[in-house]
This record gives structure tokens, sequence and C-alpha cells, in this order.
């Protein structure tokens, strides 16, 4: 897209990549290569791959970003802005499964407004009892997000509605992220595994942020691990991002109820009658403990 603006012509792109201070602009199958004017960089300011900007060109090869426009949200890990939806890989064993640290991602997404689709990995390692407690507990998710469970070589199946979206993988070290990128774009053949992980570091000097057009969506080939900073939610506001809470909440007879002590909760209620998984309320508490935990002791 092409704005005028002071006699200038700028035009409009989004970052698809980043590399070395690089960026490459994509509009209508085209693509900038430009850099950021030492403005931002005075400002603490760095474009991030999703970005949306207005940046001046006189070829495709030299241009320079003038504006950043406001992102709808934006991760330290994988360093990416605009996201829409995130691939939450959650191995069901090796590292194991803990309903607590799934529950923490979710809640950050849900504060930025990222929609977390929520990936299963290594089904091919769990015993037949594991495998039956497993897709209990994926039964019970799938009630509030969209869930899938994968063996190594499973790909991600997006749904009609995902369509044009920006897309992270995120999920624990060890989850299987690399290995579900691979399988999505063979041509990555990102490293997996640990020890090989490991003895490569440091040669990557550079850190190149890729969106990769996937199944008529954009996805970053760069996974991460962003937990969740309980300091930056308020204890109003974390039962806001349990969905499932919602329909409930309603009811409770206080309106500020924050569903921990207050008499006739219907949250509290739902739990009781197993209409909320009491794993997720269990790590609501404990979330709420640890948020008033850390405003004692920031406030100091
Ligand atoms: N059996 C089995 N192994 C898997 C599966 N997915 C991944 N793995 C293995 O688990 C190990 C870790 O997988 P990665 O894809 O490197 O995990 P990651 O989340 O990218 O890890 P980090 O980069 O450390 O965060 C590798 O040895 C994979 O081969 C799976 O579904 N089944
Ligand atoms: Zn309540």
């Amino acid at each position: 897209m092409k704005i005028e603006r002071q006699g200038d012509l700028l035009l409009r792109g989004q970052i698809r990549q980043s590399l070395s201070g690089y960026y490459d602009v994509a509009i209508e199958g085209v693509t900038y290569r430009t850099r950021a004017r030492g403005n931002f960089r005075k400002k603490g300011e760095a474009p991030l791959v999703g970005d949306w900007v207005e940046f001046k060109a006189e070829n495709q090869n030299e241009g320079y970003i003038l504006k950043i426009e406001q992102r709808k949200n934006e991760l330290v890990r994988p360093p990416v802005a605009n996201i829409d939806y995130a691939i939450v890989v959650t191995a069901c064993k090796e590292p194991k499964f803990s309903s607590n640290l799934l529950d923490r991602q979710l809640v950050m997404l849900e504060k930025n407004g990222i929609k977390p689709l929520l990936f299963f990995s290594k089904a091919d390692l769990l015993t037949a009892e594991e495998t039956m407690r497993m897709e209990q507990v994926i039964a019970a998710y799938q009630k509030i997000y969209d869930c899938q469970l994968g063996a190594l070589d499973s790909d991600v199946v997006l749904t009609e509605k995902v369509q044009q979206k920006v897309i992270v993988v995120m999920g624990q070290t060890g989850a299987g992220k690399s290995t579900l990128l691979n399988n999505l774009k063979p041509e990555l053949a990102l490293e997996t595994g640990e020890v090989s992980k490991a003895l490569s570091r440091g040669k990557h000097t550079t850190r190149k942020v890729t969106l990769l057009p996937i199944k008529n969506n954009l996805i970053a080939d760069t996974p991460g691990f962003s937990s969740f900073d309980l300091l930056e939610i308020k204890k109003e506001e974390l039962a806001r991002y349990f969905p499932e809470f919602q329909n409930f909440a309603i009811g409770c007879k206080f309106r500020s109820c924050i569903h921990l002590n207050e008499p006739d909760c219907k949250v509290k209620e739902a739990v009781m009658n197993g209409e909320i998984q009491t794993s997720r309320y269990e790590n609501y508490q404990q979330f709420q403990e640890e948020i008033s935990k850390q405003k004692i002791k920031y406030r100091k």
C-alpha cells in the first residue's frame, strides 16, 4: 500500500524477516530490504518481525523504516509482534506434563490477546494407562481450547478459521517445538534435541527470525518459551484469563468477586460440581497467591 505524506511517497507493509539489522518488508508479494533509522534506537525501540511499518524505498534493496505502527502485542521469546495464535507445545511426558506450566503460558497468552492452540506431543511414549489419563486431561482442555495430540512425525491441523494469521510456536524446553516446525516445513531442518543444539550453540551469532508462509498462514520459524510475569497482572484481573470461569463469574454474589473466599461464589460452585477442572482452579489459586506475595515484596 502506498501512502502520501508531506509530499513523500511512503510504503506500508509487514516485516516478514529480520536479520542483522535488516528488515524484509513484504507488500503484496514484493519484498523490500530495509533498515531502521537511528531515531528508533535512541527511543529504545526496535522493529520486530510481524510489525506493520511505513518506509521509504528508492528500490527493493535500500529502504528505511520511518514508523512502526502500534502493536497489538509482542513477545520476547520468540521476538515477534502482532501475533494472532500461539501453538503451545506441551510434552505428555519427558519433560513431565505440568498443568501449572501450561496454565501459566495460557494466562500469559490470554493477557496478550493471543489465541492458544494446544499441541500435546510425545503421545508415542505413553503406556496404555498413561494414554488414558492424558486423554482425560486433553478432553478437559478441549472444552476451553483447540487441542491436538501428536507423536514424532505429527503435523498441526489448522482449522478453516485460522487463515492469514501470524502464528508462533512456544513451549517448555524439550517439548518438541523444533520437531513440530520441521514437520510443518521440512526445509527448515531445525536442530532438535538438547545435545545437538548445545554443540552448535554459539555458531549462530546472527539471530534471524522469519515468518514463513505455511498453510495459508505466517508461522514464525523461531520457537520460544515465554513464561508470564505475574507482576504485570492484578489480582482482580487474573480470572479474566481463565475463559471457562466467565459464564459462572457473572452469577457471583459480589461483582468484585475474585473467587477465593467470597460467599456465594459461582466459580467455586462450578469447581465443586466438576464443571470447572479442579487443576485449573488450583493453579488459579496458586497464581493469586504468587501475585499477592510479589506485591508485598515489591512494595517494600
Ligand atoms: N518420542 C518422541 N520424541 C519427540 C517428539 N517430539 C520431539 N521429540 C524429541 O524430543 C527431543 C526434544 O525435541 P525438540 O523438538 O528439540 O524440542 P524443543 O521444544 O524444540 O526444545 P528446545 O529447543 O530445547 O526448547 C528431541 O530429541 C526430539 O526428537 C515426539 O512426539 N515423540
Ligand atoms: Zn466468584
